[in-house]
């Protein structure tokens, strides 16, 4: 059995933060981990080296659940973004070291998979409707089968989704955050407006997804629900902010456009209500912020008895281990959803160098044993840690309001 010899922590900045656990075994093999918070990245490495690390060296390898149940309840302080995501990282690690010695791709130690690939969306967004839409057509022309529609709000100078780039979106641009103004009214009329242009454009063949990313009211997103039902969406993400889960039930009662949630949860226990009251659609928990594949597994069993399909979280803050690990357990599992896919700068991906690979709407995780993704050390030493923000956002009048 192979037994953990050291790990460490690998922080870069090819583009953007990363923070990776590389474990080592004494028989040679190695595994990979992301750890990444965006904007809070050096106190999960900290987490990791000071905490974490320590505990690791000399444990059997291949006892995956057992470490992870000893680095959960041995903290004594449970749940938490730091916590979880350092659990996450040796958890991705260890499957990575599993399906290495296996011979076997991780899907495969997961049950095999369930399906050809993982439908993934692309995230097109533009100033206007016009180069939303010009960028949604783009995504449709290179085979996506779903598509994030995110616009500027008329009236705003900027806001969460739209990019000057066209495909890649870094929302954590600044040493400091950067300060938004935010309208509710104005985002209210616009958002319906853009939907109706899409469906004209890109006909219905296509699934269409936005992101209100946690700044409405529960009624406000009963209301925005309401308006989308026409142009079907596929879902709407993080309607409200989802410490109040039972918020979900209002929005619930009010509109049949489905709703997914739960990109910064970090435990089942954020997300155990709203899948046992059938309160949301998609579950958007990833491998990465909520523990783990092992934990991860275990959110998707509870919401498959529930009609509750996974949608996990995909941007670029998460590395491409993050991407690897999603496929595999989505490819695996009987109640895979989709899976967002907003692509990383060429910097990132020569860091990471992955298997994964996009055909016709959908990525596969390829056959490779482990998860198929590694860091290039030399390479990500050459990218130092730069701190970076994401922004915040303000009402008109300057009250404090979710970005
Ligand atoms: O759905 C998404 O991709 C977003 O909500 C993210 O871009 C989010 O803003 C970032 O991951 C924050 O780190
Ligand atoms: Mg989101």
């Amino acid at each position: 059995m192979p037994k953990i010899a050291s790990a460490r922590v690998i922080v870069t900045s090819p583009g953007r933060n990363f923070v990776t656990l590389k474990v080592v075994c004494d028989d040679g093999t190695t595994g990979v981990g992301d750890a990444t918070l965006n904007g809070r990245e050096l106190a999960v490495a900290s987490y990791l080296a000071d905490h974490v690390v320590p505990c690791l060296i000399g444990r059997d390898a291949h006892r995956i659940e057992d470490i992870w149940q000893y680095l959960y309840k041995g903290a004594y302080w449970r749940r938490g973004p730091v916590t979880m995501a350092a659990i996450a990282a040796v958890d991705m690690a260890l499957w990575d070291i599993k399906g290495k010695v296996a011979g076997l791709p991780v899907y495969q130690l997961l049950g095999g998979a369930s399906r050809a690939g993982c439908m993934v969306y692309g995230h097109a967004n533009g100033e206007t409707i016009a180069d939303t839409i010009a960028a949604a057509l783009d995504y449709q022309r290179q085979g996506y089968k779903a598509i994030r529609l995110q616009c500027g709000v008329p009236g705003m100078a900027s806001t969460y989704g739209v990019s000057k780039d066209k495909y890649f979106y870094e929302p954590a641009d600044a040493e400091l955050p950067t300060e938004n103004l935010w309208s509710t009214a104005k985002y209210l009329r616009v958002v319906p407006e853009l939907f109706a242009a899409a469906r004209e454009a890109l006909g219905w063949d296509v699934h269409l997804l936005h992101d209100v990313h946690h700044r409405l009211t529960p009624i406000e997103a009963a209301r925005l629900g309401k308006d989308l039902e026409p142009y079907r969406p596929f879902w709407i993400e993080d309607a409200t902010p989802a410490e109040d889960q039972e918020a979900f039930r209002l929005i619930r009662q009010h509109t049949t456009t489905p709703l997914a949630v739960g990109e910064i949860f970090s435990s089942i226990w954020d997300c155990k209500a709203l899948i046992e009251n059938r309160l949301i659609d998609y579950i958007r928990a990833t491998v990465l912020h909520a523990g783990g594949i092992t934990h991860m597994r275990q959110i998707a069993s509870l919401a498959d008895l529930y009609h509750v399909r996974t949608g996990c979280h995909g941007a670029t803050d998460l590395s491409p281990v993050t991407m690897a690990a999603a496929l595999h357990l989505g490819l695996a599992i009987p109640n895979f959803g989709i899976q967002e896919y907003m692509r990383h700068s060429d910097d990132t991906d020569a860091v990471f160098p992955h298997g994964y690979r996009f055909a016709d709407g959908m990525l596969h995780p390829g056959d490779a044993p482990g998860l198929g993704v590694h860091i290039d050390e030399t390479l990500a030493a050459a990218h130092p840690y730069r701190r970076a923000y994401l922004p915040v956002n303000r009402l008109e009048d300057g009250t404090m309001w979710s970005w």
